[in-house]
């Protein structure tokens, strides 16, 4: 063994035989100076989404490394653990309920990051989980798979649990919204390039959002999405690891990169995603974030919006990202929302990701940090405008307590089976953000 985590020994699995032919293969033409024209956001990306030759975890940072409790909770295996000090942090004080002080950390190199590891704990993370699939992601919220097939009113979760439990999880039962033959005589174009689709998140340059564009978004086209003609009749079991997204609160429209306040405010954001929000954001120093030393590097003025945020912090939009371990989540700016500095809050859950946070250009070399189930990461102030992403999902990592069935105090028994065996290979991120100034009324016709 060398000092670098990512070399597995001597011997290699024959995916990782595989995954090095794969490389040698598509490398052995590439010019030699093709990495000098990436940006440093790109030349991370590549690296940790790299089958071969495997990323060098001793770069990231892995706070529950050594002595955080519940270490040995889903660690994963040696070369799937980061390092305590692969980048500069210094910690903030969190009070967490009546329970006293958690651990919190703010970088001097991202102003406005705050990391809170294993903020949520594991009971709470099997209600997250469970809420995200069978309450969240169904009508009225809508999700990548809806501009192509027919969902089942009960949702797609219930629907696959209700297959399971009839054995008729075989069964092709939702249809496509443009059946294949129809689509070719259709006078509609159908663009390959939907911007919703069932594979990653398409993430192009689009304006900030601000006061004064309100008036104009309320007035531009918001076209549905252009139904794949694709899509085939398939069954729940089948649609279910297709799931990528689902919207909370505002109406987030893909082709536009902009909320369709038109839609009006959804089913807002549920007390159980709520409640996480304001715990983590009310519980944060937010002083020592932003005036404690080290705290002001770069910055030309002071941010003293976090004053403000005891009164005036109330999330109202956001997504839940579903990842499969095989899926990235490029580079991007969630620059949408009006309030633009107001915490943007990060829960993870199930396996662990590789994500990336550098600055207001991909030019800035991101900070790579390991984040595991019960995670918590608030983006506020300046890194707000900080390009973040997820190149890589780490296999294997799901903790036990998400993977076993058990009697809590929930009254789950075996019926948490269909969850842990979706958690196993998945990673669920709930981002909840702010539009709106508390009790700002954006003057919508009613929806
Ligand atoms: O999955 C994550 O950790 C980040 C997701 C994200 O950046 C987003 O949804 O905008
Ligand atoms: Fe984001």
């Amino acid at each position: 063994m060398t000092e670098t985590t990512s070399l597995l020994g001597p011997s290699l699995t024959p995916a990782q035989k595989k995954a090095r032919k794969q490389h040698l293969k598509t490398t052995k033409n590439r010019p030699a100076d093709i990495e000098d024209g990436w940006t440093p956001f790109r030349a991370a990306e590549k690296r940790f989404k790299a089958k071969w030759p495997l990323p060098d975890m001793s770069t990231v940072l892995d706070l529950h490394h050594e002595d955080m409790e519940g270490a040995d909770e889903g660690s994963g295996e040696p070369s799937q653990r980061g390092r305590r000090d692969a980048v500069e942090w210094r910690q903030v004080d969190v009070s967490v309920d009546q329970k006293g002080k958690g651990k919190a950390y703010a970088f001097p190199r991202v102003p406005g990051l705050v990391y809170l590891p294993s903020f949520v704990s594991a009971e709470e993370q099997r209600r997250l989980v469970r809420w995200s699939l069978q309450d969240h992601a169904k009508p009225p919220n809508e999700s990548n798979l809806d501009a192509h097939h027919v969902l089942p009113p009960e949702g797609l979760w219930n629907a696959y649990l209700r297959s399971l439990h009839d054995g008729t999880d075989n069964e092709e039962s939702i249809q496509p919204k443009v059946s294949g033959s129809s689509s070719a005589d259709s006078a509609s174009p159908v663009s390959p390039a939907s911007n919703v689709t069932n594979g990653p998140r398409t993430l192009i340059a689009n304006p900030p959002a601000s006061p004064s564009l309100l008036a104009t978004l309320l007035t531009l086209p918001t076209p549905p999405p252009t139904p794949s003609p694709n899509a085939k009749p398939c069954s729940p079991a089948a649609l279910v690891p297709k799931l990528r997204w689902a919207n909370i609160g505002w109406h987030y429209h893909w082709g536009n990169k902009q909320y369709d306040f038109t839609r009006g405010r959804g089913g807002g954001v549920a007390d159980v995603y709520r409640a996480v929000c304001m715990r983590a954001v009310r519980g944060v120093d937010w002083e020592s974030v932003y005036s404690g030393e080290g705290s002001a590097e770069g910055e030309k003025e002071p941010f003293e919006e976090w004053k403000t945020w005891p009164e005036e912090y109330e999330p109202d939009a956001g997504i839940v990202n579903f990842y499969q371990t095989r899926d990235t989540l490029m580079a991007h700016v969630d620059r949408s929302e009006l309030c633009a500095t107001s915490p943007l809050v990060s829960i993870s859950l199930g396996c662990s990701a590789i994500f990336l946070i550098g600055g207001p250009t991909r030019d800035t070399e991101p900070i790579p940090i390991l984040l595991r189930s019960g995670d918590v990461l608030i983006m506020s102030g300046p890194c707000r405008r900080a390009y973040h992403g997820v190149p890589r999902i780490l296999e294997d990592t799901c903790p036990t307590y998400l993977l076993q069935g058990h009697t809590g105090q929930d009254g789950e028994g075996d019926e948490w089976k269909p969850y842990a065996d979706y958690m196993r290979n998945a990673r669920i991120n709930v981002n909840v953000r702010q539009v709106f100034p508390r009790g700002f009324d954006p003057g919508l016709p009613a929806a």
